[in-house]
């Protein structure tokens, strides 16, 4: 058991980085509760098991939120379910959600907590590489409805976010890699050197290797500066949704079969077209884009749907501003910028430019 790097969100809470340090999740509950619900998907004994004796060991009744895999777990039904549970368990406002899983599983149990008693304590377990950078870090909690993803959600802060290196032993190889899609976007947004080490160990993408916990670990310490400086996404916090206005709308046309990084990494090739074909960034920026996410196994290319057919998703972006789209582009390295408005022969030319 050991920690490897701890990365404080400002002075709210800090992400944790460790290896066999599932049991540290004890110590992230308030000695003030009683009781604490585990929301998970049943997909993952070998890690719920030893949070759930840690809990236990603590003194506390625990209780299993057992939810759908994946991104059906993110409904106001399941939400509705989790919240029957907590009333029928009678958790009060020291009581405690701890989220054990993937970035769906740390969005719903987020969301739950946000809302139940108007905000009780929660804990996030990231076991997959996207939760750890991205989704259980920053407080943006939610769920999908059927007309777009994550409308409807809170803002609300963990105690705490422990990411054990370990449990990504067992993480499918697509899974691992779609999480390396927020994590290549971090490198484009802001940190370079992300780039520079996904370029000098590229099966570090793919399963965990020796580039593997710097890149988590700088991610992690980028969306955490963005978030301690705008947490409510007033303004700088939007670069964090870099590749995620055409993401969305294709995760949505998929039905969510595709997974949220591979649609973010081709939505982030549609931002270096949009940007290339405004002079924003040269040739070599648009094809690193390209080849960086290659070296994943990410796809860069979509062909899946016309562009006609994502469009009124796009328009439900969280970034658009009464009928005015405005996408995350980059105009440089690390330099984000927004594109506001461009023009539907611009969004085509880029889009064709994906097929
Ligand atoms: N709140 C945020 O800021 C934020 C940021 C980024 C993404 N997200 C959301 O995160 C979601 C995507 O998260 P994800 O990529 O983690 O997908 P996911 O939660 O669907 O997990 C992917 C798959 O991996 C399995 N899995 C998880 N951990 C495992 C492990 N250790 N070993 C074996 N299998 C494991 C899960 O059962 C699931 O089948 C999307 O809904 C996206 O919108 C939220
Ligand atoms: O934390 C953020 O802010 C992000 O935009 C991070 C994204 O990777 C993430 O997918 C987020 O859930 C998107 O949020 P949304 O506001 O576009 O729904
Ligand atoms: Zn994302």
């Amino acid at each position: 058991m050991s920690e490897l790097a701890r990365v404080p969100v400002g002075t709210a809470y800090d992400v944790v980085l460790g290896r066999g340090v599932l049991a540290g999740v004890a110590d992230l509950v308030p000695d003030s509760a009683r009781r604490v619900l585990i929301v998970h998907s049943d997909t993952l004994p070998q890690v719920v098991g030893p949070v759930r004796d840690a809990l236990r060991a603590k003194g506390l009744h625990v209780v299993d939120g057992v939810v759908p895999d994946a991104e059906a777990a993110k409904t106001i039904d399941v939400a509705a379910g989790l919240w029957g549970l907590l009333g029928r368990e009678s958790f009060t406002r020291t009581d405690v959600v701890v989220g054990v899983g993937g970035g769906t599983v740390t969005d719903l149990a987020g969301f739950v907590a946000a809302a139940w008693l108007r905000g009780v304590p929660l804990v996030n377990v990231p076991t997959t590489v996207l939760a750890m950078v991205d989704a259980a870090v920053g407080g943006k909690t939610g769920v999908n409805t059927a007309e777009g993803k994550n409308l409807v959600g809170a803002f609300y802060e963990p105690l705490g976010v422990l990411c054990d290196i370990d449990v990504l032993a067992t993480l499918p190889e697509a899974d691992f890699a779609a999480g390396m899609a927020e994590v290549i976007k971090a490198g484009f947004i802001a940190d370079p050197v992300i780039l520079e080490l996904a370029e000098a160990h590229p099966g570090s993408l793919r399963r965990v290797g020796p580039a593997t916990v710097e890149l988590i670990e700088r991610a992690i310490a980028m969306k955490a500066s963005v978030v301690t400086q705008d947490l409510r996404e007033a303004g700088l916090r939007e670069i964090l949704n870099y590749g995620h206005t055409l993401g969305h709308a294709i995760e949505q046309h998929t039905a969510y079969t595709m997974r949220h990084g591979e649609a973010v990494a081709i939505g982030m090739v549609f931002a270096a077209e949009l940007a290339h074909r405004s002079g924003l960034i040269d040739d070599a920026l648009l094809a690193r884009h390209r080849s960086a996410l290659a070296l994943a196994g990410l796809p860069t290319a979509y062909d899946g749907a016309g562009l006609d057919e994502l469009l009124a998703a796009m328009g439900r972006d969280k970034k658009t501003r009464g009928s005015t789209l405005r996408f995350v582009v980059l105009e440089g390295l690390a330099r984000p910028t927004r594109f506001v408005g461009p023009s539907e022969g611009l969004l085509r030319a880029a889009y064709d430019a994906l097929a």
